[in-house]
């Protein structure tokens, strides 16, 4: 039976269990156990901007977070039995591994798995129902949005909302430093967001680099409540020693008598400003012991060769104060002086890879986007007094309505329960086959996602020649399967399942330089682009007058910025000088009057189309572009593109004759063609073994899903 949780009048309150106790979770070391006030404890911490330095540990523990396995592609909760599509793979904490999952109605949520088996403790289980209450009440533009949670035989899913651009810790690695006007933009939604947490009671007390995250906006959202506490009253103090150790307020470390507050937040985004403009955090030492006694002592500095403002280097210091009360308020950090500086509107997504340059920010634009994004965090000017407690229990208790949580979590599940839950079903293989193969009896329209060729499963690669005639029973579900791919990888948010009826893409001429520096293409729209092998790419328009700069290419949050030639960054000189290489080589090398096909111009909605993948195999090569079609140019020049997931085709016979018809039609002309085939003594009718083509396709497209499925799930 599954555990109801009611609202309570009494204020919810997030289970302490470790509270004098020491957390020894292996969890990304984001608490501290048993800090000796002497900081007597030693432990190697990694050797570059670490966050999370090593633990004191006698014997290496595996993170409970491998304990969770990839779960199935399609999940069923057990709370209410609804049904998700698992996606990608996100990443990886100490507790927890993410996927990217969809809904029936095509939402895309991140879901942080925990494997049941890492619950074995009830204290561990305690302490992820707090996380899970803490996290389910907050609703702010800057915090994570908890969506909701369920579990089945063997996880617990957290639904949350996505952050494609992933942490400030990803961003932060690439580019070891960020701006002024990067630091003031992800600042003032910082404080918004603690204002709102501290507003309701609720002190993160984790506050990192490695735990704000960025959505594809470029806007932060804080995350991870795992150490969060609530303060039952003004007077309430928490005496934990927890954090993460770069991050961690002397009064965390020190003051176990008096405890700790509010004010440990404002100390860390302290460490994270300074982390943010001088490239690591400021105590930052290759041995935690040391960590703590630079932290006792207040002991950084500035780097005399890192050019910081006098404004951030005030707020820097007036935030690492020792003395916890003496910090400024949240609302007294939005009125500083460093945020009279240059403020952008928003961030654009290059600024994840290279510095980004603003021109024209004068300081009263500059304020207006001050007061424009403050007031959307909800703090500053006219955001009302800081830290406002609030007056009744109401306040902090969660606001989305009473939910089912996992039962697992409940305190009367004992450790033998869990392991039960989670031994594997028998057989699971044999009967998710059978039922596979029932689907497909019962409902030729809608067969499954799984591909249906044993070899293919097992290699992850096209087995066959495309003039193999293939097997009979095969045919009939060649359409089926085609769109069903296309389905499934329209799911993993691989191709879109397009609102365009027609097919657009059509990548015209391509010379494979991928040893070096990537594949070039020309589209038959005039464009010209690279996919490089760092999976950037960079298109150029027909006129060659601006041109697109494309991260992550192959992902479904890839971000696509537009520049002119002439605002080109810097940083881009290199890969735009190869782009124009490529197309002059193109042009004079490669020429053949495909554009003479009748193609629409595929640029209409202001951003260029790209290449976002591509396979080659020994008969064809295989094009995936941003219009999420997907294009096989067969080795004797035949050329087949599938679009708006499987249900389109574009036929393109070596004379260059181009049919352009649904997917449908295009099998049942292949069907007919084969009959004639063997009515005429199994000779080739027409030589277009068309049907063959179309199974080459459908084994190629099952063989890449199979390989990004197990890429993806390659944890
Ligand atoms: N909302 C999200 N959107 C995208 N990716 C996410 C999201 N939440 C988590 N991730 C990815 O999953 C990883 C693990 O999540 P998280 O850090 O919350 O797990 P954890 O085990 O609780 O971490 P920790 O070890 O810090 O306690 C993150 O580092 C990030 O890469």
């Amino acid at each position: 039976m599954a555990l109801s949780h009611q609202p309570t009048a009494q204020p919810l309150l997030l289970t302490e269990f470790y509270e004098n106790n020491a957390y020894k979770s292996d969890r990304a070391m984001s608490v501290v156990p048993h800090v000796p006030q002497e900081c007597e404890s030693a432990s190697k911490p990694k050797e570059q901007h670490q966050e999370e330095p090593k633990q004191k540990a006698a014997k290496p523990k595996e993170k409970p977070s491998s304990l969770c396995k990839t779960p199935p592609t399609t999940i069923r909760s057990k709370n209410n039995g609804a049904q998700f599509h698992r996606g990608i793979f996100l990443g990886e904490g100490g507790f927890a591994r993410c996927f990217q999952i969809q809904d029936e109605n095509g939402n895309v949520y991140a879901a942080k798995t925990i494997a049941k088996a890492s619950l074995t403790s009830a204290k561990t289980r305690a302490k992820l129902l707090g996380e899970i209450k803490v996290h389910q009440s907050m609703d702010h533009p800057n915090i994570v949005k908890f969506v909701e949670c369920f579990e089945d035989d063997v996880n617990v899913y957290i639904l949350l909302e996505v952050c494609s651009n992933k942490t400030l810790m990803d961003m932060h690695r690439r580019r070891k430093r960020f701006t002024e006007q990067e630091a003031r933009y992800f600042l003032i939604q910082i404080l918004g967001a603690v204002k709102y947490m501290h507003g309701r009671r609720v002190i993160h007390r984790d506050l990192k680099l490695g735990n704000i995250f960025l959505d594809h906006g470029m806007n932060i959202k804080i995350g991870d409540f795992g150490l969060a506490a609530l303060l039952l009253s003004d007077t309430d103090r928490k005496k934990t020693i927890c954090g993460t150790p770069n991050y961690i307020a002397p009064e965390v470390l020190f003051g176990k008598e008096d405890g700790h507050s509010f004010e440990v937040d404002l100390w860390s985004v302290g460490i994270i400003l300074y982390a943010m403009l001088i490239g690591k955090p400021p105590f930052q030492s290759k041995e935690v012991n040391l960590i703590y006694k630079k932290i006792k002592a207040i002991e950084y500095e500035f780097p005399a060769e890192i050019k910081i403002s006098p404004e951030a280097k005030d707020l820097i210091q007036s935030l690492l104060n020792k003395d916890p009360n003496a910090r400024p308020s949240l609302d007294q950090i939005a009125d500083h002086p460093f945020f009279h500086g240059e403020m952008p509107s928003h961030l654009p997504s290059t600024c994840l890879e290279g510095v980004p340059h603003w021109k024209n920010l004068t300081p009263s634009l500059s304020r207006r986007n001050y007061l424009k994004l403050a007031a959307a965090a909800g703090i500053g000017p006219g955001s009302g007094d800081a830290n406002p407690a609030p007056t009744s229990d109401m306040d902090v208790r969660p606001r989305k309505p009473a939910k089912i949580l996992p039962e697992c979590l409940s305190p009367k599940v004992s450790a033998t329960n869990i392991r039960q839950l989670t031994e594997p079903p028998k057989q699971a293989v044999t009967r998710k086959l059978t039922a596979m193969v029932s689907k497909i009896k019962e409902s030729p329209n809608k067969p499954p996602l799984r591909p249906l060729d044993k070899n293919v499963v097992a290699s992850g690669l096209p087995h066959r020649s495309f003039t193999d005639v293939p097997p009979k029973e095969e045919i009939y579900l060649l359409r089926e399967t085609i769109e069903n791919i296309g389905r499934g990888l329209a799911g993993k948010g691989i191709i879109e399942a397009s609102t365009h009826k027609t097919i657009r893409g059509f990548v015209s001429q391509w010379v494979d330089y991928s040893n070096k520096y990537g594949m070039g293409y020309q589209l038959a729209d005039g464009c010209s682009g690279v996919y490089f092998n760092d999976t950037t790419s960079v298109v150029l328009s027909a006129n060659v007058r601006n041109f697109d700069y494309i991260t992550d290419s192959n992902k479904p949050w890839a971000g696509q910025a537009t520049y002119t030639l002439d605002e080109a960054p810097q940083f881009l000189t290199k890969k735009l000088y190869l782009v124009k290489h490529f197309r002059e080589y193109m042009m004079e090398h490669l020429y053949i009057p495909e554009r003479a096909l009748d193609h629409r111009d595929t640029s209409t909605d202001g951003k260029l189309v790209y290449m976002t993948d591509y396979l080659r195999t020994k008969q064809a090569i295989m094009f995936r572009l941003s219009t999420g079609e997907i294009q096989f140019n067969f080795n004797d020049h035949h050329k087949i593109v599938i679009g708006d997931a499987g249900r389109r085709a574009k036929y393109i016979d070596a004379a260059r004759n181009s049919t352009e018809l649904p997917l449908t039609q295009l099998v049942h002309r292949a069907k007919k063609i084969s009959k004639l085939e063997q009515m005429s003594g199994g000779t080739s009718y027409d030589n277009d073994h068309l049907l063959q083509r179309l199974e080459f396709i459908r084994i190629t497209l099952v063989g890449w899903y199979t390989r990004v499925s197990a890429a993806q799930s390659k944890v």
